[in-house]
């Protein structure tokens, strides 16, 4: 079974993804891996993988950032959607979650076009900061550890062009962002980063409610 999207009734996901899914055969068998393990739940659900391949091809996108890897599911599904010389960024500290990464991306055919950095996402950001590729991302997918959205977001808000988006995925943190009986850190953060968000005039806004929330912000 799938993260399913917030809120659904099963029988109704269960119709969304008949009538919608297209995953392709690597991704599926990516998927059912990491179900095997206690925090594969950590992966994206499909129908959104399939929605940021969509966003990538509406973007015309060619230069990508994908900030929290995990097994390689959206670097994957982004890298595939992207042209022959499109090029995803990504980050994450784990060697052990991106070594069934790489595994999938080279089955894919698509290694070439991904670019893995093993440090803590802030360094990498700070040094695509430092070598000038300021503006030159086209999209940017924020998945990594909560405690430092707003940092990555303030990077990634840096790195895309005017017209480029920033999606962020968990923003409805299982629906503990609307409860007010929750006062743990993690989840006061993110009401945080997404009250700032609602504020924010540096970008067009959207909150998607699919999957666990998917907050889209396309730079102005
Ligand atoms: C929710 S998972 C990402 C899921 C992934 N987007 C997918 O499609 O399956 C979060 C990932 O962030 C990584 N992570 C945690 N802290 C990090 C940090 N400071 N810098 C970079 N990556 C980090 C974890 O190792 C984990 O693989």
């Amino acid at each position: 079974m799938t993260t399913q999207t917030l809120g659904l009734e099963q029988n109704l996901y269960d119709y969304l993804l008949s009538v919608s899914l297209r995953e392709p055969e690597i991704l599926t068998q990516l998927r059912q891996e990491t179900a095997q393990y206690p925090i594969g739940r950590m992966q994206i659900a499909p129908e959104q993988g399939q929605f940021l391949a969509l966003l990538v091809q509406l973007l015309g996108a060619k230069k990508t950032l994908d900030i929290g890897v995990f097994t390689g599911y959206s670097s994957l599904v982004v890298a595939l959607a992207l042209p022959r010389d499109g090029k995803v960024v990504a980050c994450d500290v784990s060697e052990e979650f991106t070594t069934i990464a790489r595994r999938y991306w080279q089955q894919a055919g698509v290694v070439d076009k991904i670019q893995l950095h093993i440090a803590p996402a802030l360094e990498t950001l700070d040094r695509l900061l430092a070598t000038e590729e300021t503006e030159t991302f086209d999209f940017a997918f924020i998945d990594a550890d909560k405690s430092n959205y707003d940092g990555y977001y303030e990077r990634s808000l840096q790195l895309v062009r005017p017209g480029g988006l920033i999606a962020i995925d968990n923003v409805l943190w299982s629906g503990k962002v609307a409860d007010p009986q929750v006062q743990d850190n993690r989840t006061k953060r993110i009401r945080a980063f997404n009250e700032k968000l609602h504020q924010d005039q540096r970008v067009s806004l959207s909150l998607v409610a699919i999957a666990d929330g998917l907050t889209l912000a396309l730079k102005k």
